[in-house]
């Protein structure tokens, strides 16, 4: 899975290819997309910004009172490097309209159902500006995401077209190296930021670099017993993962009709 720079070019190439094409086959002028300060929404901003130009690209940073203001710095880094129009939204006060726990006094915070409540609100505000400006809405999440169903149906996962969904999430960190993200940016640990101290790896149970291994060997058809054994990973791990790919599938197929 490791690239070389004229690899990373001609990716960097077909994506803006298909970012374009996602947007002339909709007749829209650009995308919008959520500015959260983590490494794949910045690498989604590049990436838009070099398929469509800087003016037909919109950001939105949208903190709410507990997130972390290193994030906040960096969605602006992010924007102005760009030179794309953004705005803040804080969503603190819709989280308070909803009678979100945690948000309303002698509430208490429910991970499931008030964390997931965080990405649909921020949904619901990339359409409302897409809406406005004739522009579509550009998901960030990855294959490796896609994968695990790491993500909020209809909250971060709801969007016109997924810009990475094609790469694993250490293709991502590579492509970024490449376009030259910020440091900073790169070597933050990836988290939802739906909770205090909440972060991928610690949530999915298993870095990143191993997941993306044993992803890469399921898609070449691997046994699931090589694969244990080629990345000395255990069955019951490798369970858990089968397990958690067939749970979440219904994130990523077409909504079910009789
Ligand atoms: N088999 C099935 N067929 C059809 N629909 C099914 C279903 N099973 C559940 N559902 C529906 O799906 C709902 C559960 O899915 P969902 O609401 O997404 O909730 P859930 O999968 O429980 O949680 C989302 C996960 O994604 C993580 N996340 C969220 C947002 C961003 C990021 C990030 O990386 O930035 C990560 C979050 O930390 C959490 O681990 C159920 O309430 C039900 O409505
Ligand atoms: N505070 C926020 N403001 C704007 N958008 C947000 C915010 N938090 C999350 N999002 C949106 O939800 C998406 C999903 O979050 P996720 O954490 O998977 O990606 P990331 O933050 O870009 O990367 P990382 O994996 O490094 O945290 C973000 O990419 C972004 O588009
Ligand atoms: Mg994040």
């Amino acid at each position: 899975m490791i690239r070389t720079d004229m690899e990373l070019k001609e990716l960097t190439n077909e994506i803006c290819e298909f970012i374009r094409e996602q947007v002339e086959n909709a007749n829209a002028k650009g995308a919008v997309v959520g500015l959260s300060g983590g490494i794949d929404s910045s690498l989604v901003a590049y990436l838009l910004v070099r398929a469509l130009g800087k003016e037909n690209v919109f950001g939105l940073i949208m903190p709410e009172k507990n997130s972390n203001p290193k994030d906040e710095k960096h969605g602006k880094l992010v924007a102005e490097k760009l030179g794309i129009n953004y705005s803040i939204f804080d969503i603190t006060p819709v989280l308070v309209a909803f009678d979100a726990g945690g948000y309303v006094l002698g509430k208490e915070f429910d991970k499931r159902s008030d964390g997931n409540l965080k990405p649909r609100i921020r949904m619901t505000k990339l359409y409302y500006e897409a809406n406005k400006k004739n522009y579509l809405v550009s998901g960030t999440s990855n294959k490796s995401e896609i994968y695990m169903g790491y993500g909020t149906k209809h909250g971060d996962l709801g969007c016109d077209f997924l810009t990475l969904g094609n790469l694993f999430k250490t293709e991502v960190r590579q492509l970024s190296n490449y376009l030259e993200i910020p440091r900073e940016i790169i070597e933050k640990a990836p988290s939802a930021g739906l909770w205090e101290g909440q972060t991928d790896e610690g949530e999915l149970g298993i870095t990143y670099e191993k997941l993306d291994q044993i992803l890469n060997l399921m898609e070449k058809g691997k046994e699931i017993e090589d694969i244990s054994e080629f990345l000395n990973v255990s069955i019951e791990k490798m369970l858990e993962i089968m397990t958690r790919i067939s749970s979440n599938k219904h994130k990523s197929i077409p909504i079910p009709m009789p």
